[in-house]
């Protein structure tokens, strides 16, 4: 099933999480429109707010493969049920996302929920306003 996949690579991101400070290990994994899989841990700092999401290297990564479209992302954390994406990577990940890209929210079992950006991020700010 491709998205145990993605789940898998999500898990193993994970475990490259730099999280000395929270202690609270993020993984993501993207399925772009080439379907490859591209990964993201969260990696935090000393200087707190400088830390980012696992979601955002996730993007970094596709962005710099030279891929725009995201199809599918799966999201597992360590220590929590389910790790909805935050406000910003709400926002980074509808930059590269569209009607039917899927959000997958995981737990230490497995896909746990399937959800469309615009469930997390309704009243999106759209890209026409800006012409
Ligand atoms: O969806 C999320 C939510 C939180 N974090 C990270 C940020 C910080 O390093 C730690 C605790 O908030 O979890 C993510 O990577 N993704
Ligand atoms: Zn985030």
């Amino acid at each position: 099933m491709p998205e145990k996949e993605l789940y898998v690579a999500a898990r193993e991101a994970m475990s490259k999480a730099h999280a000395p400070y929270s202690k609270f290990p993020v993984g993501a994994a993207i399925r772009a429109e080439d379907g490859k899989i591209y990964t993201g841990a969260n990696i935090e700092n000393l200087s707190f707010p400088e830390g980012w999401c696992a979601e955002t290297t996730a993007i970094s990564h596709m962005v710099m493969a030279g891929q725009r479209k995201i199809m599918e992302v799966a999201v597992v954390a360590e220590k929590l049920a389910l790790c909805p994406p935050c406000g910003g990577c709400r926002q980074r990940l509808a930059e590269f996302s569209g009607a039917s890209t899927r959000i997958y929210l995981c737990d230490e079992t497995g896909i746990k929920k399937s959800l469309a950006l615009s469930d997390l991020l309704p009243h999106s700010f759209e890209t026409e306003v800006l012409g």
